[in-house]
């Protein structure tokens, strides 16, 4: 079981997904941002840690939201989705090809890799 950590990152009403880029395993879907949990890292750490890497921002992270259990072919991952804040940071595209910042009733107008949690 590989343990995910995944970012709400809500600045006021709105909060961002980002784009799988074309490199990536699950290419093309739409994810909360963030990573693998390494071995001894917080989840909150890890998300500091993966939202720096991948989109050199700076965020707060504030509280659980849910967890999710997908089993893919070979691997099965257990996604875990904080509340986080947008502290700092200009949102470079380190894994993404693209971010947008939606409120709640555009979600379903993209589609998300497959463990997304709703
Ligand atoms: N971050 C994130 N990963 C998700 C979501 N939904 C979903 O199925 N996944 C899957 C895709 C990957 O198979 C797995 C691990 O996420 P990841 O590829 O972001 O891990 P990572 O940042 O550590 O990347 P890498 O170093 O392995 O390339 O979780 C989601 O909403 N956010
Ligand atoms: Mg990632």
């Amino acid at each position: 079981m590989i343990p995910v950590a995944a970012a709400v990152i809500f600045e006021g009403e709105q909060f961002l997904i980002a784009r799988r880029a074309p490199n990536k395993s699950q290419a093309g879907f739409w994810e909360f941002p963030g990573g693998k949990i390494e071995a001894g890292e917080t989840p909150e750490a890890c998300l500091k840690r993966e939202l720096k890497e991948e989109l050199a921002i700076e965020v707060k992270v504030n509280h659980f939201l849910a967890e999710n259990v997908h089993r893919y072919e070979h691997i099965s991952i257990t996604l875990k989705a904080y509340h986080c804040s947008y502290v700092a940071g200009e949102i470079q595209l380190n894994d993404h090809d693209m971010v947008r910042w939606i409120s709640s009733d555009e979600i379903d107008q993209y589609t998300f890799a497959p463990a997304y949690i709703s």
